[in-house]
């Protein structure tokens, strides 16, 4: 039986900030139903049948449609100055190609430029991010070396600042060597965090290197000859080994090879707390792409670890991923134009490695994983959305369609497909590694808390519209499985108490939080545009101020989020 909704003051309504749902199939990655849904104010009200509604509502048919989870892609590159290259997808052109395709939150990697402390990182990414996200967006950090000053501010940003990540590489010239490692990853469980890790030896590939250019070889098909798929598996296998010793759960992302997950695989059968990632790219394409006489298009190709030379890797990697061997598809979007590739014309180690993925994620997995029969749309759901936001601790708020979960949805046509091209992609760069592929599943509606985003598949993309969303210590899902059932919201219902529960995570993080003690430099406290973030209360993720696109400038009044809006507070909009 359904209940009324409580009566809305007059001056709180508005046909903006209210949606229903109608007649699609809700896919969660525990079930399958077919309920209406409610959403006001960004959130998920109401979820079930005949449920009765304020007028003026905008209703959409979803007859014969899935309704998703919006996506969380764990793993984007946006901005990122990396191999003497700065990644053309900015935090604007990145989020809409993300939300274009159905992804409704990102995960960036904050990288620290030399000589900088991963807390200026941070506040930095947040002063470019912010004011261009079209969703929601998180930030895992980056340790390209390891100090005691590294170890203070990992504190801090765990503490003050909602990281709770942090990535070590194992290869590149910032790797870290076994002992430090160790002791990353014993302060991310001191901490609660989760540790990453990019597993490929890099002591060995530096040697690889200089043998294969003395021979000659120096187009991009040297590439995965210096990184064979033994270099990436003797790294997962160590950072298992030394992530073991010291008890903390590891995350390791783009698993790219059969060795490697097999080696995650025994890891985990052994009871190592190890979660493995793969890449949308790995799904589709494998390595003999990068054997291509066009310079252009191999280069295009070139990533780190790299597309395997086996071509039932791709196959192979699905089936992990069903197996559960793999719990998440990423992208990696980290994008490079042909020109910036062309650094490496003469020498494959100078192509600045990275592809696209963050747009075409969804349907590529779609494809290659539902509609060839391996996987099914709850596994799908688990795959894109459900893992991340447990892993990274934003479940249930992110990553579940329930009563008090954000509303971000993606209406998804199974039957419809569309082919992905360079010509009509939302992304910044002028390649595309799916070029031609055609698939099945298309985001026809994309909702970004409560706001449609993707209309009928059309995109009305809102600079700034997204907020930073702090990721709390301690996930359930990797510290204590057994807390996580009772964090599961409704799937049906109406009840005002599970949707204070799930927002009072939402409020402990920006409402009540303890103001932290850090002082923030100069240059970021007064910034220009006056947003950047501050301790002092963070940014206001309710700033009446922020910034939208000229293109939808005459919608500024509708959505502006208010701290105090009259009548009480609500953590959407007005
Ligand atoms: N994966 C890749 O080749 N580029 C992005 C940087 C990284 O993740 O290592
Ligand atoms: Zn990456």
């Amino acid at each position: 039986m359904s209940t009324p909704v409580k009566k809305v003051p007059i001056h709180l309504q508005s046909s903006q900030n209210r949606l229903v749902i109608k007649h699609g199939k809700i896919v969660n990655e525990d079930g399958i139903s077919e309920d209406d849904v409610y959403i006001e104010d960004g959130i998920i009200k109401q979820i079930g049948k005949n449920l009765i509604i304020p007028g003026g509502t905008r209703t959409i048919d979803a007859r014969g449609k899935y309704l998703l989870p919006g996506g969380i892609d764990p793993h984007t590159h946006f901005e990122f100055e990396f191999m003497g290259a700065k990644s053309v997808d900015d935090f604007y052109q990145g989020t809409k190609a993300a939300v274009a395709g159905g992804t409704t939150m990102i995960i960036d990697f904050a990288f620290p430029k030399p000589g900088e402390s991963i807390l200026d990182c941070f506040y930095n990414y947040r002063q470019r991010a912010d004011d261009k996200v079209c969703c929601d967006y998180a930030l895992h950090m980056c340790l390209p070396h390891w100090s005691d000053q590294v170890k203070r501010e990992m504190e801090i940003l765990c503490k003050e600042h909602g990281v709770n990540s942090f990535k070590m590489f194992m290869a590149y010239s910032f790797m870290l060597n076994d002992s430090e490692l160790y002791s990353a990853f014993e302060q991310c469980q001191k901490l609660g965090a989760v540790a990453q890790v990019h597993a490929e030896n890099g002591s060995i590939i530096a040697k690889n290197v200089e043998k294969i250019l003395a021979k000659g070889i120096v187009g991009p098909e040297g590439h995965e000859l210096s990184r064979p798929e033994e270099v990436e598996a003797e790294a997962v296998n160590r950072a298992c080994v030394i992530a073991n010793q010291v008890d903390c759960p590891l995350y390791v992302v783009h698993v790219m090879s059969k060795l490697a997950a097999e080696t995650l695989a025994l890891a985990r059968s052994r009871g190592t707390h190890v979660y493995g990632e793969a890449l949308v790219a790995s799904l589709a394409k494998d390595g003999n792409h990068c054997k291509h006489q066009c310079f252009d298009y191999s280069a295009g190709h070139v990533l780190s670890p790299p597309l395997r030379s086996d071509p039932t890797t791709p196959l192979a990697l699905m089936n992990f991923l069903a197996q559960d061997v793999l719990q998440l598809v990423a992208s990696d979007n980290c994008t490079f134009n042909k020109a910036q590739k062309e650094l490496g014309k003469a020498n494959f180690t100078k192509i600045p490695n990275g592809v696209n993925g963050v747009e075409d994620r969804m349907s590529v997995l779609w494809e290659k994983g539902v509609h060839a029969g391996i996987i099914d749309p709850q596994r799908f759901v688990a795959l894109t959305s459900t893992n991340a936001a447990k892993i990274f601790n934003l479940y249930p708020r992110k990553g579940y369609i329930g009563v008090g979960s954000d509303a971000d949805i993606v209406i998804w046509n199974p039957n419809a497909t569309r082919t992905i091209s360079e010509k009509t992609h939302h992304h910044a760069v002028d390649f595309n590694i799916f070029e031609g592929m055609t698939c099945h599943g298309v985001p026809e509606f994309v909702i970004v808390n409560g706001r449609v985003i993707v209309d009928e598949g059309q995109i009305r993309a809102v600079q700034g519209f997204g907020k930073f969303i702090e990721t709390p210590v301690f996930p359930p899902f990797v510290y204590d499985p057994s807390k996580l059932e009772s964090l599961k919201p409704q799937r049906n219902g109406t009840d005002e108490q599970a949707i204070q529960n799930i927002r009072e995570i939402e409020k402990i993080q920006f409402e009540e939080k303890a103001i932290p003690s850090v002082t923030l430099p100069e240059s970021v406290v007064n910034t220009p545009s006056g947003k950047a973030p501050r301790p002092e209360g963070q940014r206001n993720i309710q700033d009446s101020t922020f910034s939208i696109s000229e293109e939808l400038d005459t919608e500024r009044k509708s959505c502006i989020r208010v701290r105090n809006p009259p009548g009480g507070k609500s953590s959407g909009f007005w």
